[in-house]
């Protein structure tokens, strides 16, 4: 048996898909949720998998650049202008769209380096060994997400 725990970070992000045969290739924006699943099958001295709060100070400050950001394949024939006109509100995604899939696996990658962090240098919330990232679920609209994990 395991204990999971999911900690969820709400944005205001826009993309677009510059291979989408519909409108989806038009810059467009959503209130994304993400979702971060971590389990172990023990809790710690404070009877948690991990703190909550202890996500949020990993992943807090990287997700946040998504915010009010837009979400660019960097071979958009438009890339170099939204980044002449918006600077770092432009997120770049190397040859890739920014699909639903692309920003879990994005996220999925940062979140378990920075937990191996947090295990070397435990801050006010301390990380076990034990503890494993699950998987990340993004929420591009109320009826359509996508998943990347193990
Ligand atoms: N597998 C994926 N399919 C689509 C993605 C994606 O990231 N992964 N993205 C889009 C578009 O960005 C679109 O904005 C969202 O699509 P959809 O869920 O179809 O949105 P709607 O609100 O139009 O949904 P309806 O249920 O049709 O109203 C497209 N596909």
């Amino acid at each position: 048996m395991v204990y999971r725990i999911c900690k969820s970070i709400e944005l205001e992000n826009g993309h677009l898909l510059s291979k989408h045969p519909g409108n989806c290739k038009f810059p467009h924006g959503h209130t994304r949720s993400v979702e971060m699943v971590f389990r172990a099958e023990t809790l710690d001295a404070n009877d948690m998998v991990l703190d909550f709060k202890a996500v949020k100070q990993m992943m807090g400050d990287f997700l946040q650049q998504f915010d009010h950001s837009l979400c660019v394949n960097t071979e958009d024939p438009n890339y170099a202008a939204f980044v002449a006109a918006y600077g770092e509100r432009i997120i770049p995604f190397d040859r890739e769209d920014p699909t639903s899939e692309v920003m879990a696996r994005v996220i999925f990658n940062v979140a378990r380096h920075a937990l191996e962090k947090a295990r070397e240098n435990p801050g006010e919330y301390p990380v076990r060994a034990c503890v494993e990232l699950e998987r990340v679920r993004v929420w591009e609209t109320s009826s359509s997400w996508a998943e990347y994990g193990e």
